[in-house]
Formats: structure tokens, sequence, C-alpha cells
């Protein structure tokens, strides 16, 4: 495994659930983040889709216990900007040969998304072998991840989008997954931190 995929290990390693996030407003951040982390998922991905996502990072990264990083970066740029708010992994989408390279010369945890054979032999080829799974219902499912991964067994995924609480324990399941992420956690709208922590608490307990 690269030092790169070692250290986005780490991060996945943290929970079996990493919080999939789009923060509205920025008066949301914290008592999100600590309904979260309080709940045992500490992991906090921060997609960059809203105007205080960046703010969002920042404020985050003060809950005790909180790895804060940003989704939804898709270019060098949206990395350099998450970095500079402090960012600790990033995920993306997808890959492209630009954004692996920045993430490889910043010597960032990385979180590339993919989602069929092809994506995942681009992924190796760059040297990252622990991969979003993107966008995992939709691309086929647990049986999809499966097949991918018979003659790829050396790339570890953290499948994402269309994860549910009735789904997770069939991705959990899988020898090629680490972890899931997912939105479910945290609906849109004003914040219900009691309802969010529980949520996250039993997110937390899903073996696998
Ligand atoms: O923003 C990104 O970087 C993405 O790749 C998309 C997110 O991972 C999914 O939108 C989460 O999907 P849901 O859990 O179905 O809400």
């Amino acid at each position: 495994m690269s030092n790169l995929s070692a250290s986005v290990e780490k991060v996945m390693r943290l929970a079996p659930v990493i919080p999939v996030l789009v923060i509205e407003d920025i008066e949301h951040a914290l008592p999100v983040a600590e309904a979260l982390v309080a709940g045992g998922l500490p992991a906090l991905e921060v997609t960059l889709r809203t105007d205080c996502a960046i703010e969002a990072i920042k404020v985050m990264k003060q809950v005790p216990g909180a790895v804060v990083g940003a989704g939804t970066v898709l270019n060098p740029d949206d990395l350099d900007r998450a970095l500079d708010a402090g960012a600790e992994f990033i995920v993306s989408p997808g890959l492209t040969p630009r954004l692996g390279e920045a993430a490889i010369k910043r010597e960032v945890p990385f979180l590339p998304g993919t989602a069929n054979a092809s994506d995942v032999m681009l992924a190796l080829d760059m040297g990252f072998d622990r991969l979003k799974f993107f966008p995992a219902m939709a691309a086929g499912g647990p049986p999809a991840l499966k097949a991918i991964s018979a003659p790829l067994a050396q790339a570890k995924f953290c499948p994402t989008g269309g994860v549910t609480p009735a789904n997770a324990p069939e991705w959990l399941a899988l020898d090629a997954v680490i972890c899931v992420g997912g939105s479910w956690m945290v609906p849109k709208g004003k914040p219900d931190p009691k309802k969010i922590e529980a949520d996250a608490r039993t997110a937390a307990g899903l073996a696998r």
C-alpha cells in the first residue's frame, strides 16, 4: 500500500461510516460536528458544494476529536482551498490525473472516486489503493463492487452514494469494503443535534 493510501486508511478505520455533509448555513457547522463526534463518528467529510463549506471546515476543526476532510474536491484549486482551511483528508467523486498528481505533491490523504474497473486501474497506476466507490448504488450496488474487486483485490473501498442504514450492513460485510460514506445522519435544514447524535451512534455501532 502507498503511504498516502495508508494515511487515508487510518481515516477510513475511525468508524464504519463517514458522514458526507452539505453545510448550507455556517451556524449549523458546530452543532452538527459536535453531535456526530459525540455519537462516535469522528471523520467528517464537508462537501465543497456550498458557499460556507470552507468556513465550515475551519469551524468543525475546533471540535475535539473531529477529523475534518473535504469532499467534492474536483481539481487542484479545490484541493488547495481545502488544505488551506485545514482539511485533513480529501475526497473526490472521480479521479483525474491532474487531481491525483496534486494530492501526491501535497502529500495529503486522498480518497479518489471510482465507479468501474478502468477507474480503479487508473487509481492503482497512480499509487492509490484506498478508494471511494461512487455512486455506489447507482453503479450497481454490492454485486458490482464484488465483481470489480475480484480481479483488483488490492483495492479497498468506501462505497458512497445511495448508502442507507438499511443497505450499509450489506456493504460493510464485503471484504473489499473498509467503511461507507453517507449523508443520512444529517438531513437538510436546521439540525436536530439529539437526533443526529442518536443516528450517528447507531451508524457507529454497525459491524464490519
Ligand atoms: O460530493 C461528493 O464528493 C460526492 O461524491 C457525492 C457524495 O458522496 C454523495 O452525494 C453522497 O451520497 P448520499 O449519501 O446518497 O447523499
